[in-house]
């Protein structure tokens, strides 16, 4: 493996790890809400869902009141803000313009799995990048990183396939060696924490390892023309000699995180959430998932012992859940696909209604989380800001159709500040990520109508605003969409 010189940024060390090679320890106190590291992307490839909706070269989606994204007429392929985002993009993509609808229509592309799909296009947007820099004789120091990276396996079949380029380019490495690399430390670029994007962001792989109770997230800042940069921020109060430590998949995947750990990163995660559900999930009982109104109530009781319809204030534990406190009749419960039931339910009804589902599997979903994440997790932050929203949208539709009385309109309210204030609390120290808008306008627009709403006057309906966006990204926070372009299987 190439060794490296690595620049760590001043308040951060890195020291010897006795598995995982390195690790990354703060050398001063940081507090929740700092920024420990920016770094640009070397490389990225956006989803396929993505595609069309979002410009190729800076992932932003366009401004409704702008023009349409432009196409690229050589590949049809590529989308573009405008010709600036084309004529910046041009500098790679001129190296597999016209090669690429052939090879994407290829039998041997066609045959390969959606993730190896994306890893050969991220494998062809690298190759296109080291030819531009090493023609433009640019500062290779982030390529060196990437190099010096811990590889994983590659199978065979995948090692003998070909990349669009049209020259014959044969850069530092060969792709094989550059391949090694994407298991291990690629990143998913997300907005709003809805994936969007598999990125290469050399410095960062090399500096951090996993924790499902980590003490940093990383988060992505996208502007207009521009690059896509990560950003990680610690979401609590880190000590000296600490480790830093971010989560590489979602934890609240139980029964999947550790497959992923082990095919796509090559090891067990021994933190304590992963110790306490191997030992939870070793004695689970068969349990009827569908009796949602029994588990709700359970995850309530043990969670929110306090919340009741009357006293909707939620407060929120400021310490690392610990499974092994979680008692036997709820440790049968902590499963991915009840999880996701209870998403998909709060989802619809938040939407839909009825209200009181909403309420009972909103609260669950968010007892869930709390059991699972450590505080402050961006996830905790965007479901209290949906349940907000939730309890604002039940005020303004159930007036219009008549049938709000005094006693739940006050307790919405209350129910709506209390979760409001919850998510203000997480994501202020998130700050702002991903495209434009997204939930700190959100928060904003929530506590300017909740202001206006303790303003009014006897009955007279001041704002009938309705957040009807509330709940769209949970359409793709379900539980196979979370994974779908995740190596589970490795082919070797
Ligand atoms: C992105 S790299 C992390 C950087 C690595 N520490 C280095 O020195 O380059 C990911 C790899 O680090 C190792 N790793 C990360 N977190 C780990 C953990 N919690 N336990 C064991 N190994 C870990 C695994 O080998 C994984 O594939």
């Amino acid at each position: 493996m190439p060794s490296c010189h690595i620049t760590v940024p001043q308040n951060l060390a890195l020291q010897p790890h006795p598995i995982a090679r390195n690790k990354t320890v703060a050398v001063t106190k940081l507090s929740a809400g700092t920024t420990i590291l920016t770094v640009p992307c070397l490389c990225k490839v956006l989803l396929p869902a993505e595609k069309s909706l979002r410009c190729d070269f800076c992932l932003c989606i366009p401004d409704p009141n702008q023009n349409a994204l432009r196409r690229c007429t050589g590949c049809i392929s590529y989308w573009y803000c405008d010709t600036k985002c084309q004529l910046a993009h041009w500098r790679t993509h001129k190296k597999y313009c016209k090669n690429f609808n052939k090879y994407s229509a290829s039998r041997q592309f066609s045959q390969l799995e959606s993730y190896e799909k994306l890893d050969m296009m991220l494998l062809t947007h690298l190759l296109a990048e080291l030819s531009a820099r090493d023609a433009e004789e640019t500062d290779i120091t982030e390529v060196d990183t990437f190099r010096s990276l811990l590889p994983g396996p590659v199978s065979e079949r995948i090692s003998l396939l070909t990349c669009p380029l049209t020259t014959n380019y044969k850069p530092h490495a060969n792709p094989g060696e550059l391949f090694s690399r994407f298991g291990r430390n690629n990143f998913v670029i997300h907005s709003h924490f809805t994936t969007i994007a598999h990125g290469i962001f050399p410095l960062a792989s090399r500096l951090f390892n996993h924790s499902c109770l980590p003490n940093a997230i990383a988060k992505y800042i996208l502007t207009p023309a521009a690059e896509v940069q990560m950003t990680v921020v610690v979401i609590r109060d880190v000590s000296p000699d600490e480790e830093i430590l971010i989560p590489y998949v979602d934890p609240a995947l139980l029964e999947t995180r550790q497959k992923m750990f082990k095919f796509t990163y090559g090891f067990t995660c021994t933190c304590a959430s992963c110790r306490a559900l191997d030992n939870i999930m070793s004695h689970q009982s068969l349990i009827d998932l569908e009796d949602i109104s029994t588990h709700c109530a359970a995850l309530r009781r043990h969670v929110f012992p306090t919340v009741t319809s009357d006293n909707p204030i939620i407060s929120l534990p400021d310490t690392p859940p610990d499974l092994n406190n979680v008692p036997p009749e709820l440790q049968d419960i902590l499963q991915e696909s009840l999880l996701a039931k209870l998403c998909e339910l709060f989802r619809n009804a938040s939407h839909d209604g009825p209200v009181e589902v909403a309420q009972e599997t909103g609260l669950a979903v968010l007892a869930f989380y709390v059991l699972i994440y450590p505080p402050n997790y961006p996830q905790i932050g965007m479901h209290a800001l949906e349940m907000a929203k939730t309890a604002w949208n039940a005020i303004i539709t159930s007036e219009s159709a008549g049938s709000l009385n005094e006693i739940s309109r006050t307790s919405l309210l209350k129910q709506a500040r209390a979760c409001l204030g919850l998510s203000r609390h997480i994501l202020d120290k998130v700050g702002s990520e991903g495209d434009a808008g997204g939930p700190l306008v959100e928060m904003q627009v929530l506590n300017g109508l909740l202001k206006s709403e303790a303003n009014r006057k006897g009955g007279v309906n001041l704002n009938g605003y309705v957040l009807r966006e509330v709940s769209a990204r949970f359409t793709r926070y379900l539980a196979g969409k979370r994974t779908e372009y995740v190596r589970f299987k490795r082919k070797v």
